[in-house]
């Protein structure tokens, strides 16, 4: 058994990303939010377009007015409306003001801004109160960024920031990398899908069902093969499939040491090279990853172990990394880690690092994790409803006391206040 940092290390290692030039497609605005971009990306323009207004007001010439106070205000003559959008007509000369709005362009002439709180308007003039300071108010054109300047860089993640920086820079088509195709197999005699009465023995096959939802939540394309027997012929056959089909393959169950686990076996005879077998985490500890061949790169194969909270566990500390890695992202593949105050005691047996589930809540004093009541087996997933994170007791500790601080692995969408 090897520690699990070493194991995310190793597994990192191994994975080629999709190619920025090959795995490529275009998509509009809309659609690109949650994709990794293929090409960083260069504005056209400078930011701001042009010298703009931050305020409602008036464009001054500073030196006409540097010495007004509200005791002698400077009297100035308005000779134009410049609202935003509006392109001025006139050049601002000495003894001369512009009305002019947020957003608006800064006529020539005029290098400052007063607001219009500190102004009296009277006709055609207006009365300068305060002087401020030279060039107030005045957004310099490019003064944010210049003209041929990288504003995204390739691998970046796109968000709502990202795609409002996009639109911002003319880009209505993005290039952005393929999503990766990740197949998910699920292997034992005694699975069945959702609908079927159960038979003595049976059990449901629940984690197709949570792979495909990791798989296509991180921005994967699930691809699901289904329910396999504990057959080696039919196992070499669904997996020779998941090669053919994969950029990554995902199998559950079968990795252990009982008779009917076939997985690593397998693997052997279609060539593949096994690079972990076990690794030392509670629960998820028989995890077989292993390189098979693919078309042009080797592919990454996970044995994720059967026990439904096992696999979950296994996707988020290590298939998770290697995804984010071969989806293009260039940079935080590492499982995130927090550090939270625990509301309750947690219990481990000491022998490997153990992960137990439970909610994260953002409170004033710091963030805090509260621990799912009911069984932290691994073969119990009724009680993962609502799970945000996963405290970490490390090899080594039997116990972390209620009010410690505990690192906790992040798996949540969303962090609730509270
Ligand atoms: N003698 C030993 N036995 C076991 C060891 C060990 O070290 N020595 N390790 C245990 C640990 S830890 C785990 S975890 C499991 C892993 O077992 P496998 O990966 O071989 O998985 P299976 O034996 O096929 O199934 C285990 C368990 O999970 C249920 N299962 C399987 N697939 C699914 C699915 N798709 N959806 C829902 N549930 C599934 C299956 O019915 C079993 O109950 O091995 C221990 N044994
Ligand atoms: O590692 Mo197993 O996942 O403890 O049940
Ligand atoms: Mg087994």
């Amino acid at each position: 058994m090897i520690p699990a940092d070493t194991a995310e290390a190793q597994i990192l290692e191994l994975v080629t990303p999709l190619d920025s030039r090959r795995d490529v497609e275009t998509v509009s605005l809309h659609d690109a939010p949650g994709r990794i971009l293929s090409a960083s990306v260069v504005s056209p323009i400078d930011f701001p377009h042009w010298d703009n207004s931050a305020m409602d007001g008036y464009a001054v010439r500073y030196e006409d007015i540097a010495l007004a106070s509200a005791t002698e205000p400077v009297e100035l003559a308005v000779i134009e409306d410049i609202p935003a959008g509006h392109s001025p007509q006139k050049s601002v000369a000495t003894g001369q003001a512009a009305r002019i709005f947020t957003g608006a362009m800064v006529p020539p002439g005029a290098d400052t801004i007063i607001m219009q709180e500190d102004t009296e308007r009277q006709g055609d003039r207006v009365k300068i109160l305060t002087a401020g300071q030279p060039r107030a108010f005045v957004r310099e054109r490019g003064s944010y960024r210049r003209a041929g300047d990288r504003v995204l860089s390739v691998g970046e993640l796109v968000t709502a920031t990202e795609v409002a920086i996009l639109a911002a820079v003319q880009r209505s088509q993005v290039a952005v990398y393929r999503q990766p195709r990740v197949a998910i197999l699920s292997t034992g005699n005694e699975l069945v899908t959702p609908e079927v009465e159960l038979q003595p023995g049976q059990i449901v096959d629940s984690n197709q069902y949570a792979l495909a939802a990791l798989v296509r939540q991180m921005g994967g394309i699930p691809v699901c093969l289904g329910i396999v027997p504990d057959d080696p012929a039919a196992l070499k056959t669904a997996i020779s499939q998941a090669i053919a089909e994969a950029d990554m393959i995902l199998s559950s169950g079968g990795v252990s040491v009982g008779d009917y686990d076939y997985v690593d076996q397998i693997l052997s005879d279609l060539g593949a090279t096994l690079h972990i077998r076990a690794v030392a985490v509670k629960p998820g500890k028989p995890l077989t990853v292993a390189t098979v061949k693919g078309e042009s790169t080797p592919l990454l194969y996970f044995g994720l172990p059967g026990n439904p909270v096992s696999a979950l566990v296994s996707f988020w500390r290590f298939v998770a990394p290697a995804l984010r890695k071969l989806s293009g992202q260039r940079h935080n593949w590492s499982a995130p880690f927090l550090l939270a105050r625990s509301r309750h005691d947690l219990k481990a047996g000491g022998k490997r690092e153990t992960y137990l589930w439970g909610q994260l809540y953002a409170t004033p004093s710091g963030l805090e994790f509260s621990l799912a009541q009911g069984s932290h087996s691994s073969g119990n997933l009724i009680n993962l409803a609502g799970t945000q994170a996963l405290a970490v007791v490390p090899i080594g500790a039997t116990a972390i006391a209620a009010g410690s601080m505990v690192r906790v692995l992040w798996v949540g969408a969303d962090l609730p206040g509270g």
